[in-house]
């Protein structure tokens, strides 16, 4: 067991209900607004989304990551961020791969030929594009209210994000974190090392009892890669609890993208199990025209900024690491997650 003393800060994560839904937008639109300025991350309930979805969506997940090795690649990750890969993601704040496998899944042209079969996992394409479709719908709700606090249209959010257009590049990402020894033997194991989403939300599922995710809020402005270490656990007691990033740059740095991490377990109580977990990134379509309404950034396309959120990431990480040759041969380059 490694040895790093972690510095942890209480910090209150606040809990939004969705429901009535219809009736209560502009109430729920000032919560949401007040938890992304102040914290960046909050808890949804009452989104309508089952627990027996979410059992169901996790049960999918572990039928696939047991599959063959062989069986799991037949699907690779390509640089759409779609597909399977298996401790290749490298995070500029660790400089070591991630101790986990994940397999991520979108809703339009990039999956050809990268679903898994009927006849290796049965019913899993059809059941997670259903569980899919459920969390854009409660992501559409919150892109509404995160539209009406910045005074654009109630459908601007939603129109740029529509995953029935073939560009659309939202992502449900099944990660499977592996076990850990208990022991010291003089490595850290990293799960997800400390990182913010470049998405414009994040809405993530964590397992009962498989605890991890912390946050670290306190950024300023989108283009600062630099992070205090002051953690807060988020723990939640069911696996329906979702909680949120936010894109700083189309608030004009208003609303605060968070640093989080899955914990490399360390300490004594830390989780040291295997992990399942479910996040799914709203990612604009790459046509979207993103610009906050104090135009405080260039318009960049949806296209333009997942570009110019690689380029900050290969610096960082080439900072890190002092080359990426060292910490990317050619055959795990391609397999760095776009979703970092
Ligand atoms: O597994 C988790 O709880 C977090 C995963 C994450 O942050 C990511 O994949 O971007
Ligand atoms: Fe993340």
């Amino acid at each position: 067991m490694a040895t790093n003393k972690q510095s942890y800060v209480d910090r209150p994560i606040p809990e939004i209900s969705l429901a009535n839904f219809d009736n209560r937008i502009d109430s729920i639109a000032a919560e949401i607004a007040d938890a992304a300025e102040k914290v960046g991350f909050f808890s949804v309930v009452d989104h309508g989304i089952g627990a027996e979805a979410v059992d169901q969506m996790f049960a999918d997940s572990k039928n696939f990551f047991a599959l063959p090795s062989e069986v799991k690649k037949t699907v690779p990750w390509n640089p759409q961020s779609v597909g399977y890969e298996f401790k290749s993601q490298v995070r500029p704040s660790t400089g070591a791969a991630d101790q986990k496998e994940s397999y991520q899944l979108q809703f339009g042209e990039n999956m050809t030929d990268l679903w898994i079969g009927d006849d290796r996992v049965p019913g899993f394409q059809s059941r997670s594009l259903a569980f899919m479709h459920k969390v854009q719908s409660v992501s559409e709700k919150l892109m509404v209210c995160l539209a009406r606090a910045l005074k654009f249209e109630d459908d601007f959010f939603v129109n740029w994000h529509d995953t029935a257009k073939p560009n659309s590049q939202s992502t449900l990402r099944l990660l499977h974190y592996f076990a850990m020894p208990e022991m010291n033997d003089g490595q850290v194991y990293h799960r997800a090392g400390a990182h913010a989403d470049w998405g414009f939300l994040t809405l993530l599922f964590q397992s009962p009892g498989q605890s991890g995710l912390e946050i670290c809020p306190g950024r300023e402005v989108v283009t600062d890669f630099g992070h205090g270490d002051k953690w807060t656990k988020v723990n939640f007691e069911t696996s329906t609890d979702i909680v949120c990033d936010l894109l700083m740059s189309w608030s004009d740095d208003r609303f605060k993208s968070t640093f989080h991490r899955v914990k490399a377990p360390c300490e004594p109580g830390d989780n040291f199990g295997e992990r399942y977990s479910i996040a799914f990134f709203n990612q604009p379509r790459k046509d979207a025209l993103i610009q906050g309404p104090l135009k405080k950034y260039p318009e960049v396309t949806g296209g333009e900024f997942t570009a110019n959120a690689m380029q900050l990431y290969y610096a960082a990480l080439k900072a890190a690491t002092g080359g990426l040759e060292k910490v990317m041969p050619a055959s795990v380059s391609s397999a760095v997650s776009a979703a970092a």
